[in-house]
């Protein structure tokens, strides 16, 4: 099960530390940001949400230390996903194995992030338009699904002055403004 927090905003240790403020999010509030937890218990689950959803590609990312040549290539990876992105589309990411923290900007109070930490069976569904992170946990290991309605590239468009003028960044806003 998802366990969802207000990010404590500390930046004098490890961004893999758990960074818990103590303030939870429930479900609900997640759904207010646009976020949609599921629990899938096997692939088949995903499966069927990503028929559901008309998604027709995948790839599975196993992100830890021997997954690189070296650990500059494991940073440099890790610090791609850390920087706060959008993407065009909608992002879902199913946990396989290991643990792993989806950070969301909560654009109703901009200051904030809302640390979602995933362990195998939850799966995230996230907004095209919204900005988000992603990092591994202290144990330095996720393998995770992506499913992609197409073509399985990883396209992220780093916060910036341009990127809050696209139109998948003001729908998104538009979309939680009415929640
Ligand atoms: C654990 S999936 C790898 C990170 C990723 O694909 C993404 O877009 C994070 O926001
Ligand atoms: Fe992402």
């Amino acid at each position: 099960m998802v366990k969802a927090y207000i990010h404590d905003n500390k930046s004098d240790c490890d961004y893999r530390a758990p960074h818990n403020s103590g303030t939870e999010l429930s479900l609900e509030e997640l759904a207010e940001l646009g976020v949609i937890y599921k629990y899938c218990a096997n692939e088949e689950a995903v499966d069927k949400i990503a028929e559901e959803r008309q998604y027709k590609n995948r790839d599975v990312v196993d992100i830890h230390k021997g997954s690189f040549r070296n650990e500059t290539e494991f940073d440099e990876k890790l610090a791609m996903f850390y920087k706060e992105h959008l993407h065009e589309d909608e992002e879902i990411r199913y946990c396989l194995e290991g643990t792993g923290y989806f950070d969301i900007r909560d654009a109703s109070t901009p200051e904030n992030w809302v640390r979602c930490l995933v362990e195998p069976g939850d799966l995230l569904i996230l907004p095209p338009g919204i900005y988000h992170r992603f990092t591994l946990t202290i144990s330095n290991h996720i393998k995770a699904l992506r499913l992609f309605k197409d073509e399985p590239k990883w396209q992220a468009i780093n916060r910036s002055t341009q990127a809050d003028t696209l139109p998948v960044r003001r729908d998104y806003i538009t979309q939680i403004n009415r929640c």
